[in-house]
């Protein structure tokens, strides 16, 4: 057997022996009592010290780091939380399909279709600039009290190396807020609010789930123009940082002018559509006063679409006072209604928080009748004429209504569409279908009927004169002048 203390034994006679072992045993019982001391006096004076040292070390020598985003915070949670722990669900719904090797569906809020996500104790793994990160769903301990009954938070903890923690926590964390609410938008159920007034005030009201199928992929329009109309919306969409750094509010207007029937109605949809932005439709008129008008903006929230449809004649926006004097007591009442003023303070006053845009449309079919102060850019910045429709457009159309892309009428009717004047949606009324005769005979037969309007249409442009059908597209026809 080895000597456990070697140093201590004297190898010599047996009396010798049993002296030696006698002191061995009371050199190590003394050697006890001190060490026991020395330990009660060590943890009475340093042990909390000695305690967090030792977690430092333990977690020095660990190259991980967690993060846990819990659905609730222990105080009762908010909005916040639940906001980056659904964010985060969504953004791992398109991950965990592909690997997790149990999924659940989830409803989360404001979307419309079930999010898969990864089960109880399951784990995914994602790749983000080359560095790697693994995800984990979790239950906490028991947080319920005899009040509340049994309540146990999920979580999804995040775990990377220290390394990277800079990266991860800044640049990853970001993406994929970023990344889990913009898979949300895409999914949120869109919807059509619109102003009224009562005693009690100027109020939105809720008029249904937006769910207009226009979108830009079927939108008649030119496709450059429309590309660049696409590509404008999205930087606007995606411009929180550029906005904070010029210091003006997140907000963007459109102006879109043309005759009645060239998709202005058409063309808001499919923004909202695009964006995934509600729909806040403002008819002027029922708004009874600047300070109405202004309490309606200002409820409208980040990432939202303020439509004013008609704006030359959805109010008279004049700077005048209505005066009654009838009052017996011969007081001076006064009517106010919207003014332009009152109108451009609202416009120029609606600010957006940060978190989200607000888009203001508005639509006219005579945009000549409008104030240059209201169209002025900075209050309108972008103005989109809608056309008569060209031969790309009705390409688009023949496409959308007869899925045909090419044929031998084409030629014709581009050559009458260049002396024409007519809508998108006088060639849509055209191309609809009925009974189903376009899958019959190619399409041919909507063509055809399509190519005597157009020659109808440019036979009358050259009777009654241009001038005319461009006031009519104007909306400046008088009374009793030919329609
Ligand atoms: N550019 C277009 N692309 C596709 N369809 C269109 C287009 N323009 C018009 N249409 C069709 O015509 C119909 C009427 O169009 P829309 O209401 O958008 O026109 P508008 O310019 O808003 O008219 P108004 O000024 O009278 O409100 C739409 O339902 C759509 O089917």
């Amino acid at each position: 057997m080895v000597n456990p203390l070697p140093f201590m034994g004297h190898q010599g006679s047996p009396g010798h022996e049993g002296m030696s072992q006698m002191g061995l045993g009371m050199a190590i019982a003394a050697t006890m009592v001190v060490l026991t001391m020395f330990q009660q006096f060590l943890f009475s004076h340093f042990g909390g010290y000695l305690e967090r040292c030792l977690r430092k070390l333990v977690s020095s020598m660990d190259p991980y780091v967690q993060i846990r985003f819990t659905e609730e915070s222990t105080d009762g949670g908010g909005p916040k939380n639940y906001e980056a722990y659904a964010a985060i669900e969504t953004y791992l719904s398109s991950k965990c399909s592909a690997q997790a090797p149990r999924l659940k569906a989830n409803s989360v809020r404001d979307i419309n279709a079930p999010v898969l996500c990864v089960d109880d104790g399951e784990g995914v793994s994602d790749e983000f600039n080359g560095v790697t990160v693994w995800w984990h769903l979790g239950k906490e301990k028991d947080q319920g009290d005899i009040y509340r009954g049994s309540r146990r938070n999920r979580y999804y903890a995040l775990t990377f190396r220290k390394k990277n923690r800079k990266m991860v926590v800044g640049e990853y964390v970001r993406h994929v807020m970023e990344e889990g609410k913009a898979v949300a938008a895409s999914h949120r159920q869109l919807k059509l609010y619109s102003n009224s007034s009562s005693e009690h005030g100027a109020y939105w009201n809720y008029i249904m789930d937006f769910d207009h199928p226009a979108k830009f992929e079927t939108l008649a329009m030119e496709k450059e123009k429309k590309e660049e109309i696409i590509d404008d919306l999205y930087r606007f969409s995606a411009g929180r940082d550029y906005y904070r750094r010029i210091g003006k509010p997140w907000k963007r207007g459109y102006l879109l002018y043309g005759p009645p029937g060239t998709g202005k109605s058409t063309m808001i949809a499919a923004m909202a559509n695009l964006l995934s932005y509600d729909v806040y439709d403002l008819e002027l008129t029922a708004v009874l006063s600047n300070a109405a008008l202004k309490r309606l903006l200002n409820r409208i929230p980040c990432n939202s679409i303020l439509v004013i449809e008609d704006i030359d004649c959805s109010s008279k926006i004049t700077n005048q006072r209505e005066m009654n004097n009838q009052d017996e007591d011969k007081t001076v009442k006064i009517l106010e209604k919207v003014t332009l003023s009152g109108l451009l303070n609202c416009i120029d006053g609606l600010f957006s928080a940060n978190d989200g845009g607000r888009l203001m449309v508005f639509t006219t079919n005579n945009v000549d009748a409008l104030d240059s102060a209201l169209v002025r850019r900075g209050r309108m910045d972008k103005h989109i004429p809608m056309t008569y429709c060209g031969f790309e457009a009705f390409t688009m159309l023949a496409k959308n209504y007869l899925r045909i892309e090419e044929h031998e009428l084409f030629g014709r009717i581009e050559e009458l569409l260049k002396g024409s004047s007519v809508t998108p949606a006088d060639v849509a009324e055209t191309l609809i279908e009925r009974g189903g005769k376009a899958e019959d005979c190619g399409g041919e037969y909507y063509l055809n009927k399509l190519i005597r309007v157009l020659e109808e249409n440019c036979e009358a442009k050259k009777s009654i004169g241009g001038e005319m059908l461009e006031k009519k597209g104007k909306g400046e026809l008088e009374n009793g002048e030919c329609n």
